[in-house]
């Protein structure tokens, strides 16, 4: 997958929402788009689990935790499932933790910061809903594309 989202946006300017949020990459993948797919939590990681165990097929899970830097959303094992399972990558507004670990998958993944404590499993919150954060709305099934110069979404895939 080759692009640029400084490129991007140049050439499809307004039918693409771009995110505020300065996040950091974790992850061994810099560059990395796919699909949406949504969870929206808070200090709680037992839906990111299971979603990011199930097939990715190339997609990018987007996770809204309230941006709360308490307790991590994503550790090492989880990434690590999530690599097997064929997703892109991960956008977590919240926290992830193991980040020594993180940079050797072959994963993208932004996150706002790291904690080592981690999260409850219950699995409260909800999937694939609408989330925003960012001055953006990510819905399930939207483009996503992540570089070092930030996210950018459509509602079509640019690169087809
Ligand atoms: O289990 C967790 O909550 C997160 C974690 O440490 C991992 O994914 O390795």
């Amino acid at each position: 997958m080759d692009f640029a989202t400084a490129d991007l946006i140049d050439d499809f300017g307004d039918e693409l929402r771009s995110c505020e949020t300065q996040f950091r990459d974790f992850g061994g993948r810099e560059a990395f788009a796919g699909r949406v797919a949504t969870v929206r939590c808070f200090r709680d990681n037992g839906l990111v689990k299971k979603v990011l165990a199930s097939p990715g097929e190339g997609r990018v899970l987007v996770v809204d935790g309230a941006g709360s830097l308490g307790s991590a959303l994503m550790g090492d094992m989880i990434a690590a499932s999530a690599v097997a399972a064929g997703w892109s990558g991960v956008v977590i507004n919240g926290a992830v933790r193991d980040v020594v670990a993180l940079r050797g998958l072959d994963l993208g993944i932004k996150a706002l910061g790291s904690n080592p404590r981690k999260s409850a499993k219950d699995g409260a919150g909800a999937l694939d809903v609408p989330v925003e954060f960012g001055g953006v709305r990510f819905a399930p099934g939207d483009w996503l594309y992540s570089d070092a110069d930030g996210i950018v979404l459509a509602t079509r895939d640019l690169l087809a």
